[in-house]
């Protein structure tokens, strides 16, 4: 069995708790700015992160770290800053997502429930695949990433680090989204998006 400590307590960290429990896994508890006031699964508050004597908690119990934060550019500098200091962090895969036997994922990435993951795609590092998405074959999707729930990527979508795509999104295979891009909620994107953009609708068009 293997134990983590989640770095972020609240909506998104509870799905993440729920995946580790169904993966039969355990949390030795949480780190936050301060202790929860919602607690559904009786997690003990171990400090803020920035309290390095608190921190040696990981450390004492072989535990790994796992920040279970949405906001793509916060949880990119929270795994940074516990990877320089030797800590170490893995991937978490819900047991009800199919994750393809030749698709690859990075530390700290997290599959939610009924996701697809297909043949040949590549998942990076701190990544999020939220619940339901579908991320088709050959799909490159980047560092610190967020698919939303219901996102659909068709074969060979390339998503650049750092984007965002909305729930239930639509992208069309083949097109390459560039970095720190937002895609709308139930938007269709049918061609490439340069980086730091956001589009949405159907067909997908540029609001900023
Ligand atoms: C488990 C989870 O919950 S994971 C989180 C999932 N969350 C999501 O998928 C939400 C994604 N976010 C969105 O879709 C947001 O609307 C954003 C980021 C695209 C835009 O947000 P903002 O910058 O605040 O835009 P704002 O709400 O001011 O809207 C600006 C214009 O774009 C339009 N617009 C905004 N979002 C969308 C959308 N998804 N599709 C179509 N049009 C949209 C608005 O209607 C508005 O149009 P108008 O100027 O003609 O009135």
């Amino acid at each position: 069995m293997n134990q983590f400590a989640l770095f972020g307590y609240s909506g998104h960290a509870f799905v993440i708790a729920d995946a580790i429990k169904m993966m039969g896994d355990d949390m030795i508890g949480y780190y936050d700015r301060a202790e929860a006031k919602v607690d559904p699964f009786n997690l003990k508050y171990l400090g803020d992160e920035k309290d390095e004597v608190a921190l040696d908690k990981i450390k004492d119990s072989g535990a790994s770290f796992f920040v279970s934060i949405g906001d793509n550019s916060i949880r990119k500098t929270l795994i940074r800053h516990l990877i320089e200091k030797g800590f170490v962090t893995t991937s978490v895969i819900h047991p009800t997502s199919i994750f393809s036997t030749l698709a690859t994922i990075g530390a700290g990435s997290f599959v939610a429930a009924g996701a697809i993951i297909n043949p040949l795609a590549k998942i990076g590092v701190g990544a999020i695949i939220n619940t339901g998405a579908i991320v088709e074959h050959e799909c490159r999707i980047g560092d610190y990433v967020h698919i939303a729930p219901g996102a659909v990527l068709a074969g060979s979508v390339h998503v650049g680090d750092g984007s965002f795509i909305g729930a239930n999104a639509v992208v069309k295979h083949g097109v390459k989204i560039g970095s720190n891009v937002i895609i709308g909620a139930g938007s269709v994107v049918l061609k490439d998006i340069a980086m730091s953009q956001t589009w949405v609708g159907n067909p997908a068009k540029r609001l900023g």
